[in-house]
């Protein structure tokens, strides 16, 4: 699946490599807005690999956006194809131009959207720029997990849904099987559903008249009002700033024009505006119903967050406002958060500085410093989720050239203590002492499975164990069942998903959203080494869960952390109670002693390389714990972790 941020870099990219074309560019005379009854905005949701990229290609090649490519795309003839292919997959919003068989030209405005959950919010904004959505179905594989959350989405927002089985040139498909079920499972009307086969374009033209018929053209009359857009997407241009894709929802934007951010105040100009075609075209206005891009030497992304009002600068500062803010706003809330440390700690300011650059392009990116005793300073991080929090990771270590140490996930717990302050503990350094807890509340999802019918059984467990309450089951069409749980948050994100893979041989599919809060009896697992605490080992699980993870944390750091020369105690505590207990027995570890007194040079070498060994590691009181160490808490937590961790 396309991750949210590789969506914003991709453009980015794209439109720097091409702003120097851009600057050049010219901008061709105005021209009057087309008319509202002649625009679809529509975008195209579907379950990971169901073929939502593939068709969004043939869908511009068909109305001429982008040159048809060869049959197969590695072998694209010149670069230039090539490049234009990959900005088409990774762009944001695309227009074409189609004429359709009643003889009128439309102008069709595809808008991306993020497909995972953990970029939920701005899903629903992106939905919100459309009238309608493309609902592809892989007609081998049926409707999964994700295509009942996108379905859900799509509906929420009101959009008229158009569903079209993909892939009918497989000798597996089904679509007639396949349509049945997105009836009975979606409450889907699919009697107009389009067979089609991105692959083999078929069914493209179909498509095309259905996007023209079916979905509502913009609302009328919108643009005599003051002017308000919905920023749906945004990112970070080095040398333009903040690119923001808007849809225009009332009157009109032009080129010069003061404009406001309604939530965070900032005014800037309207320095460029522009549609994607899928190129970037500059404009000299964009009229309600039309779908294009602004950008205004915006600094930081925070000043143009996914979900912003942009509105004239003028109505904005009025008394009283002449504009309200689209509803629906909402600052990005993570879910997940980490200490991110360096396995070098001598270059902290360069983490400082790739951090920063990294939320100039990811506005949901929070952090702040954090320092520890055995990790050296770096800072707390809150991610939307943890496709979220790998993503950032990756893109630190590649973009940066950054080796990160990173403490296990853990999710932000509401705690009120016993003077009645409500606090949110995100870390396990911010745990208050039990006797001062009133109360603890944890995050939970709403989760859905889609799996075979065999395996319903051992993912009912499985979810039992995580602490799941059952929703709802119900049969998903081809021997498969759908089931419904309320799951904590932080049992979902420690090994909950390679348990749901491994005991359903990896044919389940699943998808969550935050839910609400819940009463849970939470507390805080310290680890004693030496009698020293080890506060990177600190953990915040459920009272429940507490021995049994006390005990596998003990047993996996004894195998981890190397012999000393004394003997070394290994404790798991609830305040000031052991509960579970290990000893690492003393030992001098002679590295030279496989090398029988004759070789020198070896033996010098393999003292330089313990000596090195030492460097990585962190002292906690007397003892040197390896990084490794601080990692083992990753797959211990939660009901998943023996089968994440065994297979
Ligand atoms: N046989 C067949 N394969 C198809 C068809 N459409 C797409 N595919 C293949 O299915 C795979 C997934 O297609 P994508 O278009 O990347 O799917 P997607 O839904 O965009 O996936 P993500 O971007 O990863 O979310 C690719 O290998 C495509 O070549 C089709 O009509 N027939």
């Amino acid at each position: 699946m396309a991750a949210r941020r590789g969506l914003s870099r991709g453009l980015g990219r794209a439109l720097s490599s091409r702003s120097a074309v851009l600057r050049a560019a010219k901008l061709g005379p105005a021209e009057a807005p087309p008319a509202e009854e002649r625009i679809r905005n529509f975008c195209i949701i579907a379950h990971v690999d169901h073929g939502k990229s593939t068709l969004a290609d043939r869908l511009l090649e068909a109305t001429g956006a982008i040159a048809t490519s060869a049959k197969n795309a590695q072998v694209l003839d010149t670069m230039e194809l090539e490049r234009e292919r990959g900005i088409t997959i990774k762009l944001q919003a695309a227009r074409m131009t189609y004429t359709a068989a009643d003889g009128h030209a439309y102008i069709l405005n595809l808008i991306d959207t993020p497909g995972h959950v953990d970029f939920g919010y701005e899903v629903e904004r992106s939905l919100q720029a459309c009238e309608g959505a493309i609902l592809v179905v892989d007609a081998s594989q049926g409707v999964e997990a994700q295509t009942i959350a996108v379905v859900q989405s799509a509906r929420a927002q009101g959009l008229e849904i158009v569903p079209v089985l993909n892939k009918i040139d497989l000798p597996t498909a089904q679509p007639d099987r396949v349509a049945a079920e997105v009836q009975a499972i979606l409450g889907l009307d699919c009697t107009r559903a389009i067979h089609a086969s991105a692959k083999e374009r078929r069914g493209i033209g179909e498509i095309l008249e259905a996007v023209v018929a079916r979905v509502p053209p913009p609302r009328a009359g919108s643009r005599a009002r003051p002017l308000r857009c919905l920023v749906f997407d945004s990112s970070y241009d080095a040398h333009r700033g903040v690119i923001a894709s808007v849809r225009v929802v009332d009157g009109a934007l032009r080129l010069g024009d003061r404009i406001a951010f309604l939530n965070s105040g900032a005014e800037y100009e309207a320095l460029e505006l522009g549609v994607l075609v899928p190129h970037a075209r500059p404009v000299h206005s964009l009229a309600a119903g039309e779908v294009g891009y602004v950008c205004g030497a915006i600094r930081a992304l925070a000043d143009a967050k996914v979900g912003e009002t942009l509105a004239h600068a003028a109505d904005a500062r009025a008394q009283p406002p002449r504009v309200a803010p689209l509803p629906g706003y909402r600052e990005p809330r993570p879910m997940v958060f980490c200490g991110l440390f360096l396995h070098d700690g001598d270059r902290f300011e360069l983490l400082r500085d790739s951090l920063a650059k990294l939320a100039l392009n990811d506005a949901s990116l929070v952090y702040t410093a954090e320092s520890s005793l055995a990790l050296g300073s770096g800072f707390r991080v809150g991610f939307l989720g943890l496709l979220h929090m790998e993503v950032v990771q990756q893109r630190l270590e590649r973009e940066y050239g950054l080796e990160l140490v990173m403490t296990a996930p853990s999710v932000a717990y509401r705690v009120t203590t016993t003077r009645g302050e409500r606090i949110l503990v995100d870390s396990p350094d911010k745990f208050p002492e039990q006797s001062a807890i009133a109360s603890v509340e944890e995050p939970f999802c709403a989760v859905e499975i889609i799996a075979p019918f065999d395996c319903t059984g051992a993912l009912m467990e499985l979810c039992q164990e995580a602490r799941g309450e059952f929703g709802n089951m119900q049969p998903a069409g081809d021997g498969r069942v759908l089931l419904q749980y309320a799951l904590p948050l932080g049992e979902v994100i420690s090994g909950f998903f390679d348990s749901l893979k491994s005991r359903s041989r990896g044919y389940a599919s699943m998808d969550y959203a935050p839910s609400d809060y819940r009463a849970a009896d939470i507390v805080k697992l310290d680890v004693l080494i030496n009698g020293e605490r080890a506060a990177p080992l600190a953990m915040m699980v459920h009272r429940a869960a507490a021995q049994a993870t006390g005990r596998r944390l003990a047993a996996r750091l004894k195998e981890l952390i190397p012999r000393q020369q004394f003997r070394v105690p290994i404790q798991a505590a609830l305040g000031a109670k052991v509960i579970a207990a290990e000893h690492i027995a003393a030992l001098r570890k002679d590295v030279t002693a496989k090398c029988y007194g004759g070789d020198q040079s070896r033996k010098k070498k393999l003292l330089m390389r313990q000596a090195e060994g030492k460097k990585r590691m962190k002292e906690i009181g007397r003892v040197s714990v390896p990084q490794s160490a601080f990692m083992a808490c990753l797959s211990l937590r939660g009901a998943g972790s023996e089968a994440a961790a065994g297979g």
